[in-house]
Formats: C-alpha cells, sequence, structure tokens
C-alpha cells in the first residue's frame, strides 16, 4: 500500500478562511497577545507563521517581546495587565520559558476565559471531564486532520505516543471523547514497536527524529506525525520515518506540512471561541 497524504497546509488554509468570514461577521476585532521571553529557537518560526496567518484572518494580533532575564513577577505582571485589557481575548505564553520563572506559576495566572491553548488546570479538567473549555490547539488540530482524512475513530484502536501535558494527555482525551479505544505508550512501556502496531490510528508526539518505524505501522493504520525535528543538516523531520510508514499506512501526514500548520489554524480557532464566548 502507498499511503495517501494527509495535507495539513491544505485543511489549514481551509479553516482559516472560514474564521476568516466568522471574523467578518462580528462586530469587533478579536485580540490575541503572544508573550515570548527570549529566543527560544522552537519558538522563531512558530511565532512569525502565527502573526501573519491571525491578521490574514483579521484579528488584531501581536507578539510581545521579553528579555530572557526577565523576573517571573514581570512576566505575571505583564499576565495581569493582558488578563484585565478588555480588548484582548487571547494569551498565548511561548513555551519553553527560562529557568528563572516557574512555567506552571504563570499557565496559572492566565484567565481560564483568555486561554487559547489551553493549557490551564480548569481547561485540562474540563477536557477531562467532558465540559466545554478551551481545547489545545495540536491535538485539536489532530481531530481536523482525521475529520479531513475520513478516518472513522468511534471503536477505533488508538495509540498516543507520548503522555506530555501539552500534546498527548490532551490528545488521548479527545480521541476517547470521540470514542476510541485509547492506549497511550511512551518511554517507559514494554515493547513499544508491538503497542504502537497494534494501532488503527497512530498519534506520534515524542519529538525524537523518525523514532517510529515503518514496521511499528499496521497495515491500512492512519498516521499523525506530531514530531517537528530539526536536523543538525537543517531539515525537518517528524517523529515517524515517513518513507517507511508510507508504505504501511492508508493516510499519514507530513512534516512539515502537516500538524505544524494546523497548531496555528486552531490557536485562531479558539480565540475567535473565546472572543465570542466572552464578547457575544
Ligand atoms: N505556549 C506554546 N504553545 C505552542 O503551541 C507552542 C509553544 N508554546 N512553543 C513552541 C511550540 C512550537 N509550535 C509550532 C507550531 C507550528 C509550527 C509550524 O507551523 N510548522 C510548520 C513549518 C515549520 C518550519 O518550516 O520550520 C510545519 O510544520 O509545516 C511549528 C511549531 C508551537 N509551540
Amino acid at each position: 500500500m502507498s499511503a495517501s497524504i494527509i495535507d495539513g497546509k491544505a485543511v489549514a488554509a481551509s479553516l482559516r478562511a472560514r474564521l476568516a468570514e466568522r471574523v467578518k461577521a462580528l462586530p469587533y476585532t478579536p485580540g490575541l497577545r503572544v508573550v515570548r521571553v527570549g529566543d527560544d529557537p522552537a519558538s522563531g518560526v512558530y511565532v512569525r507563521n502565527k502573526d501573519r496567518a491571525a491578521r490574514e484572518a483579521g484579528l488584531d494580533s501581536a507578539t510581545l517581546q521579553l528579555p530572557e532575564d526577565t523576573a517571573e513577577a514581570e512576566l505575571l505582571a505583564l499576565v495581569r495587565q493582558l488578563n484585565d485589557d478588555p480588548a484582548v481575548d487571547g494569551i498565548l505564553v511561548q513555551l519553553p520559558l527560562p529557568r528563572q520563572i516557574d512555567a506552571a506559576k504563570v499557565l496559572a495566572a492566565i484567565d481560564p476565559a483568555k486561554d487559547v491553548d489551553g493549557f490551564h488546570a480548569l481547561n485540562a479538567g474540563r477536557l477531562a471531564t467532558g465540559q466545554k473549555g478551551l481545547v489545545p490547539c495540536t491535538p485539536k488540530g489532530v481531530m481536523h486532520l482525521l475529520a479531513a482524512a475520513g478516518t472513522a475513530i468511534a471503536g477505533a484502536r488508538a495509540v498516543v505516543l507520548g503522555r506530555s501535558n501539552i500534546v498527548g494527555k490532551p490528545m488521548a482525551a479527545l480521541l476517547l471523547a470521540a470514542d476510541a479505544t485509547v492506549t497511550v505508550v511512551h518511554s517507559r512501556t514494554r515493547d513499544l514497536a508491538s503497542e504502537c502496531r497494534r494501532a488503527e490510528i497512530l498519534v506520534a508526539a515524542v519529538g525524537r527524529p523518525e523514532m517510529v518505524k515503518g514496521d511499528w505501522i499496521a497495515d491500512g493504520a492512519t498516521v499523525v506525525d506530531v514530531g517537528i525535528n530539526r536536523l543538525p543538516s537543517g531539515k525537518l523531520v517528524g517523529d515517524v520515518d515517513f518513507a517507511a510508514a508510507s508504505a504501511r499506512a492508508a493516510a499519514i501526514t507530513p512534516v512539515p506540512g502537516g500538524v505544524g500548520p494546523m497548531t496555528i489554524a486552531c490557536l485562531l480557532e479558539n480565540t475567535v471561541d473565546a472572543a465570542i464566548a466572552r464578547r457575544g
């Protein structure tokens, strides 16, 4: 079998176009503020792509850049100021943060109604308990991609590789809410390969270049690769050996051009949803 490629760039573009229409119909302009402390390279491309996409969708978007040596108290004060600003609907603090700052404390300080990353414990708890709330952008984007690929989720065996708070855990919660049979596997799992081979839907989110080999993939599986890893050569690769996996999977996302663009489109979607929830 040769897999069909799930075009995240195209799915993201159509989601952004739908969002632009929703924004046009609003009597106000939803506001997004991204706070970046220092210049972690993982955040660079993301911040640039996101600002452009947000403006194209008609949002008022800006990145607030703080120096690497910013004190925790200063960042907390900025978050409170954004919480209190009625023109701001969405707040995103870029991770990772420098080590003098306790990220958990910063995430807890963000108004849950403006938490467009969905990382606040209140939104995580809502997702875990099936209540409405803001959902983390990357797993939300993966659900859009599965829908676009026509992958049946209810009753399917889904395996999530990775257990981070930002991807693995919310991914598992969303798949479970969509009635998949969900297994979460991780670095301490015995025989990762055979666990993955059971998956009809495999979501890889470990951040290790090409860790998932071709023979970890079941014939006919849908493979979603969340990893965005830059090799020393400068080449971007996912967590999955794409060429080998493509020979077995029915459908697979590429890197780049897969999940990454969806993360950005879902950030915009969360911002519009947050604005409408706050302002009507
Ligand atoms: N609070 C917070 N929320 C985040 O969502 C967050 C973060 N911090 N810190 C950094 C990571 C990284 N991230 C990316 C999102 C999209 C692409 C993306 O669009 N990638 C494109 C292009 C990549 C390229 O050309 O370099 C692609 O995969 O096709 C990349 C990286 C979000 N992050």
